[in-house]
């Protein structure tokens, strides 16, 4: 099994190896396996005679890259060794004298060492508990400012494994190898200048050690392309029809912001979803006419300045006649009454841009308490502080958790590591994804792919949903397989990232404007 979605705190990496060493796995063999792997990688980047100094700490990271040292020394690498502590843990103590027995080069201080074209970061791991100062701060200072690419064994030294926080100072790397399961620092944004190219290495931690520590269902997870596609609706039904493919109402744009119904509703297009309608103010109707053809588009009432100003569904139509509904791109914060309307459909609903707005407006938590089905809030870090005034936005991760928990609504915050949680403190993580998506529109996108993706999977289940289970976030119960909303959430967050990242390679970080990147949405899947 793929280990790559597990995310562990500190705390809990420390608990799974311990287990692994009460049942009998040897402390030294481990390391030796782990190092064994780490050098292994190492080849692969470094080549032979090249030369790579060692940044030794005094517990088993420093353990880990001492045997590391050996290894690429008689592999044919030039090594030195800079290791400045008086007290160093037993096994790396012997390592220690073995690679000084074997007559690699060790300092002690920064002034003696030689150039070399790698460096191994190997000071802290998991261990680190207090801010790094003095002689070990001015260190790593030193090597940040050289030329030579960074290697970072297990963590960046310096960043605080579960918040990913700079205790001081902190390695900046271009690579880091994570050892046996990802640690949660690496997922939080603010270490993201410090970590590089993050690659996982499997050191066959057995399940059920993990499943032990972290539970069944664990609460924080990394989307993986796995978890992802396993969520999608294809194959089709052979024998399905276009109201069983889900009806996905959009209420977004204004005279002003016109785009923003547009790219939403491009979002909402590659989703495949059977049926879409596009409630708009009545003088942006015909554009988007023109824009999707398929669409049924509701030109509704509108105000002086041109917001809708009252939802005016077709005959024999109410909120609840679709199976969700996305609002707020483009909206603009004209007419706060509309929300107050919405917000009582009994389907799911996600609410975005300026829906979020209002919603913070007229209060977040005591609007949401009306609602007798799903919710989910899309915000960026401003909406969300909009929303949540009081919650601190530092550490992302418990910030949703703690937001979802209040409003009883499923949280994505968008970012360069969105994460997304539900009520019961179940968080995804997006860990991939491109700067290229830090433009405006890009947003909408995300919101029209999410609103159709939520409507087709719900039709898929047969439409139905009941009131306990909304409250649990379960939609679909299928013939061997459970759907939760956020798992649909996370799907869509990984979609549209992907996306983006396919239209950067193909176009470069600059060619990715919104419009273009609805037109990488299903090439996505082709791939
Ligand atoms: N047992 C093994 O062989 C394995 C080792 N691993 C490695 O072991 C690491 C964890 O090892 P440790 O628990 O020994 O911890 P670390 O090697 O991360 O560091 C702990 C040491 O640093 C000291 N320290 C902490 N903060 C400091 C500060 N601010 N300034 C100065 N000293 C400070 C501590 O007192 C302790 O001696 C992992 O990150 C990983 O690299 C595992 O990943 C794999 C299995
Ligand atoms: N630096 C970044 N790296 C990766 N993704 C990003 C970055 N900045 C923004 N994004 C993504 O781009 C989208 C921007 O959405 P949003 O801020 O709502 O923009 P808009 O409202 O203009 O559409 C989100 O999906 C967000 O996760
Ligand atoms: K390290």
């Amino acid at each position: 099994m793929n280990k790559d979605q597990f995310v562990v705190t500190a705390s809990q990496m420390r608990d799974i190896e311990t287990r692994i060493f009460t049942a009998g796995m040897p402390v030294a063999a481990l390391m030796e396996k782990v190092a064994g792997l780490i050098s292994q990688r190492l080849q692969a980047i470094i080549s032979p005679g090249e030369c790579v100094g060692i940044l030794a700490g005094s517990g088993h990271n420093g353990g880990d890259a001492l045997v590391v040292a050996r290894e690429l020394h008689f592999r044919g690498y030039q090594v030195w060794i800079y290791q400045p502590f008086s007290k160093l843990k037993e096994l790396t103590a012997q390592h220690f004298q073995y690679a000084r027995n074997l007559a690699i080069p060790c300092y002690q201080e920064i002034t003696e060492l030689p150039n070399c074209d790698f460096l191994i970061d190997g000071l802290f791991g998991f261990g680190l508990e207090r801010e790094i100062t003095d002689t070990i701060a001015t260190a790593i200072n030193y090597f940040n400012a050289g030329n030579q690419p960074i290697i970072s064994i297990d963590i960046p030294s310096g960043l605080h494994t579960d918040t990913g926080e700079v205790l001081g100072t902190a390695i900046q790397a271009q690579y880091t190898f994570c050892l046996g399961l990802w640690k949660q620092g690496l997922l939080q944004e603010q270490a993201i200048p410090y970590i590089g190219q993050a690659q996982l290495i499997d050191f066959d931690i057995p399940l059920a050690d993990i499943y032990t520590v972290l539970g069944d269902s664990p609460q924080i997870k990394r989307i993986t392309s796995t978890t992802a596609l396993s969520t999608l609706p294809l194959p089709l039904p052979l024998t399905t029809h276009k109201y069983k493919q889900g009806h996905l109402l959009l209420i977004c744009g204004s005279r002003r912001y016109a785009g923003g119904a547009i790219l939403t509703a491009l979002g909402a297009r590659a989703s495949g979803v059977g049926m879409l309608s596009i409630a708009v103010p009545a003088t942006i109707k015909p554009l988007l006419v023109s824009h999707l053809p398929e669409a049924l588009i509701i030109g509704c009432p509108e105000t002086e300045t041109g917001a809708i100003s009252h939802l005016q569904l077709p005959e024999n139509t109410d909120l609840n006649s679709f199976t969700a509904i996305a609002c707020g791109p483009g909206l603009t914060q004209d007419h706060p009454a509309l929300i107050p309307e919405i917000i009582q459909c009994e389907c799911p609903l996600v609410l975005d841009a300026d829906a979020l707005n209002i919603l913070a407006q007229i209060g977040t938590i005591s609007t949401l308490q009306q609602r007798t089905a799903a919710t989910i809030l899309t915000p960026h870090t401003g909406e969300f502080h909009r929303l949540f005034p009081h919650i601190s936005p530092l550490n992302r991760i418990k910030a949703v958790q703690t937001a979802a928990q209040e409003s009883v609504a499923i949280i994505l915050l968008k970012g360069a590591r969105t994460a997304i949680s539900n009520p019961q403190g179940h968080v995804w993580i997006n860990p991939e994804s491109t700067p290229a998506l830090a433009r405006g529109g890009s947003g909408d996108v995300l919101t029209g792919l999410l609103g159709g993706l939520l409507a087709q999977i719900l039709t898929k289940a047969g439409g139905g949903f009941w009131k306990d289970q909304v409250l649990d976030q379960i939609v679909s119960v299928t013939m061997n397989k459970v759907i939760s909303i956020e798992d649909i959430v996370a799907t869509a967050t990984w979609w549209h990232s992907q996306a983006g990242i396919l239209a950067a390679q193909a176009r470069t970080e600059l060619g990715v404007d919104a419009f273009t990147l609805t037109q990488y949405l299903i090439p996505v899947l082709k791939r």
